[in-house]
């Protein structure tokens, strides 16, 4: 077998249901890239198998080919930051961002078809809806609240060293998030707009022909699902939650995600 495993220099470490399949299946396609398909979860769950088991995992790379894993709960896992520093402080780190309200609402309708007898999203999301009390503590609303999260990255990489894609534009602008993408990474443009077609029937942007075997045209039934409908009230009452954060974020990134 041709080439070395080495550890990862770039990983997309949040945030689930943002997007993270789509960004991982297409930055793959450049041939300067190399990517982990599962989710490996060394930097949560598998810290204590070491570096050598988190090596292993790694696809082999030529000379100048990136590797890459994802693991979207690394974002919101307390050590990652400081365990992925340890590794080597020049990671480079993206972070794919979506509206918290529709992110809440895509991942309780993932749990709800793991779990079908879930008490409604109201119940889990609220501690008293008539006062528009959220529920912190209940991690579909927690993930959202990306400036907390954030600023424990921020005490072990600089800012700089962070790329986030909107979730959003990732669906209407596939290629020109990817273009962002590979220039972080210091890549040739090489996956544009020629590579994507937007299938009516998935609704989502594709890949045009595959262009390895790993890599699916559209991707897999569990991305892009029909979302729970919650009532405008309380989508409402989530919005004037999360604005105060969004903007905070808005701000420590320096870029509006127009998430109102
Ligand atoms: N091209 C394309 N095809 C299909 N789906 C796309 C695409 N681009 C972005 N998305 C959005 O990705 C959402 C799933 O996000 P993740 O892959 O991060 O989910 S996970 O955390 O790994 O479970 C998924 O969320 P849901 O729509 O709620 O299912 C999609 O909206």
């Amino acid at each position: 077998k041709f080439g070395n495993k080495k550890l990862p220099n770039a990983i997309i470490v949040g945030v689930k249901k943002g997007g993270t399949r789509a960004v991982l299946e297409f930055i793959r396609i450049h041939p300067d890239v190399r990517a982990v398909g599962t989710e490996t979860h060394f930097f949560d769950r598998n810290h204590d198998r070491g570096l050598d088991w988190y090596r292993s995992l790694m696809p082999r790379t030529l000379e100048g080919q990136i590797s890459m894993e994802k693991t979207p709960s690394y974002f919101v896992t307390a050590d990652a930051p400081r365990r992925i520093a340890a590794m080597s402080r020049h990671t480079k780190l993206i972070v794919v961002v979506r509206d918290p309200v529709t992110r809440a609402i895509s991942d309780y309708t993932q749990t709800l078809t793991k779990t079908p007898d879930l008490p409604s999203f109201q119940e889990l999301a609220f501690l008293n809806q008539s006062q528009g009390l959220v529920d912190v503590s209940w991690n579909a609303i927690r993930i959202g609240l990306y400036a907390l999260h954030l600023e424990c990255w921020l005490r072990h990489f600089p800012l700089e060293q962070i790329h986030f894609v909107s979730g959003e534009r990732l669906i209407t602008d596939p290629a020109g998030e990817l273009g962002r993408v590979q220039d972080f990474l210091g890549l040739k443009r090489i996956v544009t707009d020629k590579h994507f077609y937007f299938n009516r029937t998935k609704g989502f942007p594709c890949l045009k022909k595959p262009e390895s075997s790993v890599s699916p045209r559209c991707l897999g039934k569990s991305k892009g699902r029909t979302h729970v409908q919650i009532d405008r009230e309380a989508v409402e009452q989530l919005r004037d939650f999360y604005r105060p954060h969004n903007v905070r974020f808005y701000e420590m990134v320096g870029f509006d995600f127009r998430w109102d």
